[in-house]
């Protein structure tokens, strides 16, 4: 996309220095009126503390405070700014200088840099093969050097923090595996990356991060991006799709740092991408993804502001101020634009707009959202800008500058058949069918006729080394065979999926009755909590045998490193579901596994969603693969010596949910009945209640029955429930077997093999 920074990093620090010293000594204006006045920004704004039952209360936490301002209102365009009350300094309110303050310092660009927009596209010539050639080198160089001085600054600090040493240890152990370490630390080779032509800060970053190789997607879209182009991109769960987007974005932003710093040194342009996101999790994940590149890459301090529900909104709204990339969902994006001011117009002038998981974004139930902020960005307004100055308002791009990139693994019937074209491509990869564009291009607005539709896995929707399988069991039996699945896979990360909230509820509190570490995650959750479970699951000093029971909510994008096994206890509602849930094991090229529990009457409609989803490959020219589903038999043996466990685990559960209900309802009906002023008696209301028996009635009386088990009923359930748990399952163990030494007590004691079961058991196979 245009030529690549000459940046010499001596005249940034100084410029960076410059600039540091005009932003203290305040804003520039000569007007006495508005001495120590300052921007809702620069205030040292502090943290609300809550008291803990307030912990969850939704969009409350991460409210904050200032104390000691005076507000003055400007009265040209009502702008609300701060000064300290009088007697106070104006370093009492202002943000103290921290690092995080250097790093919003912008680098800065040598003299003689073009503002190079894409907009002319020339034909290459030999001259501009060699330019780009040596521009290689130069990165080649720069990241080298750059790498070459982290590890010296890392040596030296090493150095500085060894500590007097004991003349009694051996320097050979002191250290010399630190060092080593240091030197592992310090990336691999990326010049699998050469061909995209990327900066020497982003290589520096993804050799960090030990990328050595662009994925596929990453391969065919990061150039396309980077010359200009609209695209939408399809490839498989885990394949890489961030960074195929999240790369261009940050070239781009190195690419143009330079120009956002007015002369007090702060920014003073707007957000240059809005990144859309179907979930709370996964916008989550995604800044953290970018943010790791900025982290990893030097003199890269691109701003990500977070906008999802359930946080506070001030704080997103003080964020969006400084951002440089924003990502979020779009209700609260929405939310945040439409009652914000001047927001709408700083918006409109981002050069990128994503639409991650496009599929489930466009789809009914998301779209409004969607379609108002993409209306928002293309609405034409007259009228000044107050967030902006008038040097900035000028700077602001040209209609149409914004390219739209939409990525998803999966597109819903309707538009992967548009998008399909029926197989018409030209050139491979550009869509040559108008028509099969009209959904999205009415929609989305492509800034080109055509955008690049870059399919990276035609045939293959799911990820190369995901294993399928299905087990088959009565619907009433569905918490045994899971119990069965996760005890034949100890040790293995799983992530259970759900059609419902209740089952989520249900299923986690039963696995846990079970001694088995499982963590919930459901949209009715405070976004405190949610984040939590995710982060619980995810830390990679959690249990390895962690399980989070979830509802679709997880679905799409997550990613989480070491999840092995992916077990539907619901078959799920669609085809595009089942690839999204799948995918969230055999990431990054890794193997997992994903099975289904399946009720006999659910089989017929799994068949059709299992037709669906490898509907391309069985009709591929190479050789026929077996069904992809494979068959899981779980030992009977197994089942039933496991049937009592499950039974106690059952009873304590639905008598502790059925507790929590009825105390919730006859809660709600005690404050129900002092707002009416009348005497609340529970049994009286049972009776009447329990004349007119309409739907429900059952579970009610079920509900009832299970929350009236006693304290002491429940405590003898519990001890013989932990009796059987402390012992192995034992799989045609008798005393005999145990002499004829049919079983390695000793491999047992050390802990080898599945330590769930004793006795001869035939691996699942699976
Ligand atoms: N070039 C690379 N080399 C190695 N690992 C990579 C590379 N690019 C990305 N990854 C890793 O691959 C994993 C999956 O990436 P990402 O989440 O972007 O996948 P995705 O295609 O968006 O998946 P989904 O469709 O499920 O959202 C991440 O853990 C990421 O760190």
């Amino acid at each position: 996309m245009g030529q690549k920074r000459g940046r010499d990093s001596k005249a940034q620090a100084a410029e960076s220095k410059k600039r540091k010293k005009a932003a203290k000594s305040g804003p520039a204006s000569n007007d006495s009126d508005w001495d120590g006045v300052v921007g809702l920004e620069d205030l040292n704004w502090k943290e609300v503390a809550l008291p803990d039952r307030m912990e969850d209360a939704g969009g409350f936490f991460g409210l904050e405070e200032i104390d000691g301002v005076d507000v003055i209102r400007s009265h040209g365009h009502g702008e609300v700014r701060f000064k300290a009350k009088s007697g106070k300094p104006k370093n009492s309110i202002v943000k103290p200088p921290s690092e995080d303050d250097d790093g919003a310092e912008w680098g800065g660009i040598s003299e003689g840099e073009t503002d190079n927009t894409g907009k002319t596209e020339k034909t290459p010539t030999s001259a501009d093969t060699q330019v780009k050639e040596d521009k290689k080198q130069e990165n080649k160089k720069k990241q080298k050097e750059a790498m070459k001085k982290e590890k010296k600054a890392k040596e030296t600090k090493t150095k500085e923090a060894e500590p007097a040493q004991d003349p009694n240890l051996k320097s050979s152990l002191s250290f010399a595996t630190l060092l080593e370490q240091a030197e592992d630390d310090d990336g691999v080779d990326v010049s699998d990356w050469d061909n995209l032509d990327l900066s020497s800060e982003l290589l520096t970053g993804l050799s960090k991060m030990k990328f050595a190789t662009p994925t596929a997607v990453q391969k065919a879209c990061i150039p396309a991006i980077l010359d200009g182009h609209d695209v939408v991109g399809k490839a498989s769960t885990g394949s890489g799709k961030t960074l195929a987007f999240g790369i261009p974005i940050l070239e781009h932003y190195l690419e143009k740092r330079g120009k956002k710093i007015d002369q007090a040194g702060k920014s003073k342009t707007a957000p240059m991408a809005l990144i859309l996101s179907p979930t709370r999790e996964l916008a989550v994940q995604l800044g953290k993804h970018i943010g790791d590149l900025v982290a990893n890459s030097p003199d890269t301090d691109a701003r990500i502001a977070l906008l999802t529900g359930g946080l506070s909104i001030q704080k997103q709204q003080r964020q969006l101020a400084n951002a440089d990339i924003v990502v979020g969902t779009p209700g609260r994006v929405w939310e945040i634009l439409s009652t914000g001011s001047g927001l709408i117009r700083k918006m409109q002038s981002i050069r990128f707009l994503v639409v991650d998981e496009a599929d489930r974004l466009l789809s009914e139930g998301h779209f409004k959202e969607v379609e108002e902020i993409i209306g928002a960005l293309d609405r034409k307004e007259q009228g000044d800008f107050p967030d902006m100055d008038e040097e900035a308002q000028e700077d602001e791009p040209e209609p149409n500058v914004r390219q739209t990139l939409v990525f998803s693994a999966t597109f819903h019937r309707d538009l992967q058949t548009k998008l399909a074209g029926k197989g018409r491509w030209s050139g491979g990869d550009m869509m040559d069918n108008k028509e099969s564009m009209e959904y999205l291009l009415k929609k989305l607005n492509f800034r080109e006729e055509k955008p690049r539709f870059i399919d990276v896995n035609p045939v293959q929707q799911m990820a190369e080394g995901l294993k399928e399988g299905i087990v088959e069991c009565p619907a009433m039996e569905k918490d045994l065979y899971l119990y069965a699945l996760l005890l034949y896979h100890p040790k293995h990360r799983t992530l259970v999926f759900t059609n419902s909230i209740s089952a989520v509820r249900r299923l986690a509190q039963l696995l846990q009755t079970l001694q088995l570490p499982a963590l919930a995650l459901h949209s009715s959750m405070a976004q405190k909590a949610r984040l939590r479970s995710v982060e619980r699951f995810s830390s990679p000093t959690s249990d390895p045998s962690s399980i989070l029971v979830a509802t679709d909510v997880a679905a799409r994008g997550l990613d989480i490193k070491g999840i092995d096994c992916v077990i539907h206890y619901h078959a799920p509602r669609a085809a595009d579901a089942y690839v999204h849930r799948s995918g969230r094991t055999a990431r990054a090229g890794a193997a997992g596994k994903s099975i289904l529990i399946c009720a006999p009457e659910e089989v017929v409609s799994v068949a059709r969603l299992a037709a669906k989803v490898h509907a391309k490959r069985s009709k591929g020219d190479g050789p026929q693969k077996k069904l992809p589903l494979e068959s899981i038999e779980i030992d009977r043996r197994v089942v039933s010596r496991i049937r009592t466990r499950i039974n106690l685990a059952k009873k304590i559960t639905d008598s502790n949910l059925a507790k929590e209900k009825v105390s919730s309802e006859d809660n709600w009906l005690r404050a129900a009945a002092d707002d009416l002023g009348v005497e609340y008696d529970s049994e009286e209301f049972d009776e009447s209640e329990g004349k007119g028996r309409g739907r429900g009635g059952g579970r009610q009386k079920r509900d009832k029955q299970n929350s009236s088990i006693t304290k002491g009923e429940l405590a003898s359930l519990r001890a013989e429930l932990k009796n059987q748990l402390s012992q192995r399952v034992n799989i045609g163990v008798s005393e005999r077997y145990l002499t004829a030494g049919r079983i390695d007590i000793e491999a047992l004691l050390r802990g080898e093999g599945n330590n769930a079961f004793l006795g001869n058991l035939d691996p699942l196979n699976f």
